[in-house]
């Protein structure tokens, strides 16, 4: 299994180029299966679970083509299975977007369970109540959602109990070819959201309200392919953001998208960075101060995002002050806290809060990447460690970071992968 060595590295320095964000890729790639016509997606970015996506679609007939560096033409005309097996599913639970779209589009699914993970539990109620709620026929059996509709899906009006992404882009994708209007209520405003609605208005779905609470989507009878370009990872965008913060360099990522970052910036702000953007970049300055300490809760959009949480607490580890953390989406999202306490962070956990007291310095460690943004996390850490930090189990890294690596190489950070 391939590793990480980090040394420490001082001010990170110079330009890095964000690429497109894995959580809008994945819900477009899946909309490819609703086009009648090809489908060309572009600024998708090369990660693991982009591969998987591919590998999925492949499996239902689909033909996948990749070209250049970012580019992906999806095309249906034979698309003849309706089954998303436990391998493909198992190692990327963004794989539930299926379902949406098959059953929409073919009237049926069979699509394992995806079962929990390192950060929750992560039930899919809401993806499958909503899609009764629209006809569909819905058992779980022997670890699989088997899914029907006779004829089309029937437009509803479905109120999510609670905020869900993944429920709002499976939804949406399903209402869009039903029969009738579908309103859903307490949606998921994420900026992902929006992009996967406006990657479906391009096909010709008719859609409102995506961005709020309230989304309406009169369904149409077909879609069509169209070329859709995704857009930049806000979350890789915050991670690198941090990284200079904490090492108090000077950064500016480009190809990036401030609005859809306000929380974080405002975040960063506090914590004593010089915030400039423009349209398509971003440039933190730290003038070689230490970071202050910052109190984060995180929330659903526009409010601070749970992807960034892991991220913060190694800033806050290493800030001036005391502050806390507490996470509210996920119940058991404070894995990196362990290794980085490993590191000689000084952090107690209170249910599910994270009390952080600031220091100057971490030492390096080997430490174990747990899931995806507690990798990232151990990362930044080992930037600004005295020694030797090697980050082991890299593969979930490598699920939503593109060539992290060579990114850290281009600002001045020396990272370097260890190939086994
Ligand atoms: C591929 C992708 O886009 N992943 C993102 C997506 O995950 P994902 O779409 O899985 O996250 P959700 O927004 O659905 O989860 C939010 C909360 O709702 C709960 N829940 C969700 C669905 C359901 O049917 N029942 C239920 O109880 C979850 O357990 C969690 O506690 O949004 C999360 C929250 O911003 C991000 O951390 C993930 O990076
Ligand atoms: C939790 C994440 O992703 P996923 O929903 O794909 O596990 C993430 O991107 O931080």
């Amino acid at each position: 299994m391939d590793k990480l060595k980090i040394e420490a590295s001082g001010a990170l320095a110079g330009n890095v180029v964000i690429s497109g964000a894995k959580n809008a890729a994945l819900p477009i790639l899946m909309a490819g299966v609703l086009a009648e016509t090809d489908f060309n997606v572009s600024n998708v970015p090369n990660l693991r679970d982009v591969n998987t996506s591919c590998e999925l679609l492949r499996c239902l007939g689909a033909e996948v083509t990749r070209s250049g560096t970012d580019q992906v033409c999806i095309s249906t005309t034979n698309l003849n299975e309706f089954c998303a097996p436990y391998e493909l599913v198992k190692t990327m639970r963004a794989s539930i977007l299926i379902l949406g779209p098959l059953l929409a589009r073919y009237g049926k699914a069979d699509v394992s369970l995806p079962g929990g993970c390192a950060i929750g539990a992560r039930p899919v109620n809401l993806h499958l109540q909503g899609l009764e709620q629209m006809g569909a026929k819905i058992e779980v059996k022997e670890g699989y959602i088997k899914a029907r509709v006779d004829g089309r899906l029937k437009g509803a009006h479905i109120f999510m109990d609670m905020i869900s992404v993944g429920a709002t882009e499976n939804l949406l994708m399903a209402a869009a070819l039903a029969d009738g209007e579908t309103i859903i209520e307490n949606a998921a405003r994420e900026p992902e959201v929006v992009d996967l609605a406006n990657c479906l208005i391009a096909m010709g779905a008719k859609i409102e309200g995506a961005g709020t609470d309230t989304v309406r989507i009169q369904g149409v009878e077909s879609l069509q392919g169209c070329h859709y370009q995704v857009m930049p990872d806000r979350i890789e965008t915050g991670s690198f953001l941090v990284a200079a913060a904490v090492t108090r360099g000077k950064i500016r990522c480009t190809k990036a998208d401030p609005k859809s970052l306000e929380a974080v910036l405002a975040k960063l702000e506090d914590a004593g960075a010089n915030i400039t953007t423009g349209d398509d970049w971003i440039e933190l300055d730290m003038q070689g101060k230490r970071p202050k300490a910052v109190n984060i809760k995180t929330v659903a959009y526009p409010g601070f995002p749970t992807d960034m949480q892991a991220q913060f607490c190694v800033l806050n580890a290493l800030a001036e002050g005391t502050a806390t953390i507490t996470e509210t989406i996920f119940e058991n999202r404070f894995m990196h806290v362990p290794e980085l306490s490993r590191m000689g962070a000084t952090m107690e956990l209170e249910g599910n809060t994270c009390i952080i007291h600031g220091i100057e310095k971490l030492n390096g460690a080997q430490v174990m990447a747990t899931d995806l943004r507690a990798s990232a996390s151990l990362v930044i850490a080992g930037l600004v460690a005295e020694g030797t930090t090697t980050v082991d189990r890299i593969y979930h890294l490598d699920r939503g970071y593109e060539h992290i690596e060579d990114k850290f190489k281009g600002l001045g950070g020396q990272v370097v992968r260890v190939k086994s």
